[in-house]
């Protein structure tokens, strides 16, 4: 059947729906470096140069994992088109992250680029080579690859990292595990048969449920650390808000982990944990705008 050169394929290949999401990251940790517009035309050279390695990334990862990704459904249609056009997505892979690095070294701190090259390591190589084959852990220790954005955002101008975007580095990493393996429960079979360590392949999914109870108990107290802590910078706006957004991982997490919930209601808090991170980066943005300091 003809491959249809549409959002769903060019998502599949370049996992565009992370990198929009990682590109949020980046503007958050933009905007806790400078509150003032004139600034925002660096955001341009940012969110290209890190979309576009972040985009070669997941090109390096589809093209590593075609062996494990011919063993699992989800990515079945995507490893095709991989496996088909190998010699094409290392040319594509080259030129991506060639083009984020000229990019990066014209317009950004230089800072600011190795963070994004440590970002794009951390995923191709520390996640997708010697993790992701090889631990149950392998997801909590690359969850680092989403974390570098914030550091990369907030180094753009002048390469200093601000107190608000270790914050927002440490919350993404504390956020992945409840992530991803609340998605692992639901593709556990899939993990198995390419015999990939996910927790729940590993573990069951009784106790990847309480994992994920735990890391949610700890995200949610990790969300509020700058209402109580005002070094970090962030004002009343997110202090004020922290609340219910904490509440906001921490209520399904304990409610599909009562219920016992199975894939499909997992696949609901999977959904529930880009909504929780989407937010928290909207509010962390307003309230580096505004003077409820
Ligand atoms: C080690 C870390 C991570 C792992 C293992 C992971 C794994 C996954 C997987 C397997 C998917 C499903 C893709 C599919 O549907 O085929 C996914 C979707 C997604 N991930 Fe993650 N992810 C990680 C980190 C991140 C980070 C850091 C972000 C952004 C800050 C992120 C944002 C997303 C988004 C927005 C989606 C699409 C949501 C959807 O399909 O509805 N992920 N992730
Ligand atoms: C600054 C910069 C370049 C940052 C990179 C951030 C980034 C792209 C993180 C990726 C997250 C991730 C591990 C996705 C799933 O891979 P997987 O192999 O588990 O998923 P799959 O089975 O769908 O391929």
């Amino acid at each position: 059947m003809e491959q249809k050169w549409n959002f769903s394929f060019f998502n599949n290949i370049f996992k565009l729906e992370i990198t929009f999401l990682i590109d949020l990251v980046a503007i958050a940790g933009f905007f806790t470096y400078t509150e003032s517009l004139k600034d925002t035309i660096f955001l341009i050279p940012l969110l290209v140069s890190g979309s576009l390695a972040s985009m070669a990334s997941g090109v390096f990862n589809n093209i590593y994992d075609t062996d494990i990704d011919s063993k699992m459904e989800r990515v079945s249609k995507r490893r095709k088109v991989v496996y088909r056009n190998k010699s094409k997505m290392i040319i594509l892979l080259i030129v991506l992250f060639a083009a984020s690095m000229i990019i990066g070294f014209s317009y950004l701190n230089y800072v600011s680029v190795i963070y994004i090259i440590a970002g794009f390591l951390s995923y191709a190589f520390l996640y997708t080579v010697v993790l992701k084959r090889r631990t149950d852990l392998n997801i909590v220790f690359g969850g680092i690859a989403g974390s570098f954005p914030a550091l990369a955002g907030s180094a753009a101008i002048s390469g200093t990292v601000t107190p608000a975007a270790i914050f927002i580095a440490v919350l993404v990493f504390v956020w992945t595990p409840t992530h991803f393996w609340s998605l692992a429960i639901k593709y556990k079979d899939d993990y198995s048969s390419a015999n990939i360590p996910m927790l729940p392949a590993v573990k069951g999914i009784a106790i990847t449920r309480k994992y994920i109870l735990i890391n949610s108990i700890f995200l949610a107290i990790v969300t509020i650390i700058p209402f109580v802590y005002s070094r970090i910078g962030l004002n009343l706006i997110y202090g004020i808000a922290s609340v219910p957004l904490a509440l906001w991982i921490l209520i399904p997490s304990y409610y599909y982990f009562r219920r016992k919930g199975e894939a499909k209601e997992y696949r609901k808090l999977f959904s529930y944990t880009n909504g929780y991170l989407t937010i928290a980066l909207i509010l962390i943005i307003i309230s580096t705008f505004t003077i409820l300091k």
